[in-house]
C-alpha cells in the first residue's frame, strides 16, 4: 500500500478498501495453496474475519502515515424501496459496517446505492463530528504481519453445499446480465459485480480442485457442479418464463460459468472469454 500511494502520489487522495477485489485476489492467488487456503462460503467471510480486519486496519495506518485518506469499502447489501424488510436488513448491515469503519479510523466510505448515503453519513458524523477526516489518528497501535494478511486457516466456517449452489446461482445470473451490458447487478438483494462473480466461480474452482467434502459427506466434483448448474438453469427458466428465457443469454451464461469454474487451467479473468461472446 505504501508503494501504491508512492506511485500515485500526484494523483491519489487516498486508498479505498476494495474488499471484494481483495477477496478475489486471495482466492485467485492461493487457489491451489492447499487446505489452509480453502475459503468457506463467500457469505461467511465478513469484514470481521481476522485477515480482512488486518488488511483494513493496515490500510488506515498506511494512509494516515502518508497523509492520505482511508476510504471504506462497499457493503454488498442493497436497500429496496419496495420491500421494507429488505430495506431494514440492508440499513442494519450497512450501519454496522460503517460504524466499524468510522471506529477503525477511516475518513469516509463508499456505498452502492443513494439510499445508503444517510446511513453511512450518520455513522461517520457520530465519530468525526464537524471534522472532515480523522487523519490525525495514526493507528500506530496496528501491527499487521504478512502472515496475518493471509491467515485464512483461522476461519471456523467451512464450504457448504448451499454455498456451492449460491455460487452457481450468482455466477449464472451475473454473467447473463454482464453479457447484456450490465456491470453491477442486484442479485438476491446483494450487489454483484465482476469481482464478486469472480469470487463465486473461483471458489467453485478451488473447492473442486481441493476435493472439498461438504457437510453432507458429498465431495465437490465437476459432476456435482454440472448437476447443480443444470438444476439452477431449469429453475431460472421456470422463474422468468419461456419468452424471457429465450430473449436472455442464459445458456451462454451457464456454459461460460462451467468453463471458468471447471477448466483445469484456471482462466485469469472470467471477463476474458466473456468478451468473445459480446456482439
Ligand atoms: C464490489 C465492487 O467492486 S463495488 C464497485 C462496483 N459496484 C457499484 O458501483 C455498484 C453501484 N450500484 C448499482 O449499480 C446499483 O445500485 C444496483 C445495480 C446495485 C442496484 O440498482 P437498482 O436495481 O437500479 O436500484 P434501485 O431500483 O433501488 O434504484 C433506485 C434509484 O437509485 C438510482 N441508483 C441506484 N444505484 C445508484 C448509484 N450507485 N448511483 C446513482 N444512482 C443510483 C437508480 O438509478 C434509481 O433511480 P430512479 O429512481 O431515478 O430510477
Ligand atoms: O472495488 C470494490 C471492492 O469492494 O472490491
Amino acid at each position: 500500500m505504501d508503494e501504491i500511494l508512492y506511485e500515485l502520489r500526484d494523483h491519489a487522495s487516498g486508498l479505498n478498501a476494495g474488499r471484494w477485489d481483495y477477496l478475489f485476489s486471495i482466492v485467485k492467488n492461493f487457489r491451489d495453496g492447499g487446505p489452509g487456503f480453502v475459503l468457506p462460503d463467500r457469505n461467511a467471510v465478513t469484514m470481521t474475519a481476522p485477515f480482512m480486519r488486518a488488511y483494513t486496519e493496515l490500510l488506515v495506518r498506511t494512509c494516515h502515515k502518508r497523509g492520505a485518506h482511508a476510504i471504506g469499502g462497499m457493503a454488498a447489501f442493497i436497500p429496496s424501496r419496495r420491500d421494507p424488510e429488505v430495506n431494514a436488513v440492508a440499513f442494519d448491515k450497512v450501519k454496522a459496517d460503517k460504524d466499524r469503519e468510522a471506529g477503525d479510523g477511516f475518513d469516509g466510505s463508499w456505498v452502492a446505492h443513494p439510499d445508503l448515503v444517510p446511513v453511512a453519513r450518520a455513522s461517520f458524523d457520530a465519530v468525526l463530528g464537524d471534522r472532515p477526516h480523522q487523519k490525525e489518528r495514526l493507528r500506530e497501535d496496528v501491527h499487521v504481519t504478512a502472515a496475518e494478511l493471509i491467515d485464512i486457516a483461522s476461519l471456523d466456517a467451512k464450504p457448504t453445499h448451499q454455498g456451492l449452489r449460491n455460487a452457481v446461482q450468482v455466477g449464472i445470473r451475473y454473467i447473463e446480465a454482464w453479457l447484456r451490458g450490465l456491470g453491477a447487478v442486484a442479485i438476491f438483494n446483494l450487489m454483484e459485480d465482476a469481482a464478486t462473480a469472480e469470487i463465486s466461480r473461483s471458489q467453485i474452482w478451488q473447492w473442486v480442485n481441493a476435493g472439498i467434502v461438504f457437510e453432507d459427506g458429498e465431495k465437490a466434483t465437476a459432476d456435482r457442479v454440472r448437476k447443480v448448474a443444470a438444476e439452477e438453469l431449469a429453475a431460472i427458466r421456470a422463474e422468468v418464463g419461456e419468452d424471457a428465457f429465450a430473449a436472455g443469454r442464459w445458456i451462454q451464461a451457464h456454459d461460460l460459468l462451467l468453463k471458468v469454474a471447471l477448466d483445469e487451467n484456471y482462466t485469469e479473468f472470467l471477463t476474458l472469454p466473456a468478451y468473445e461472446l459480446l456482439d
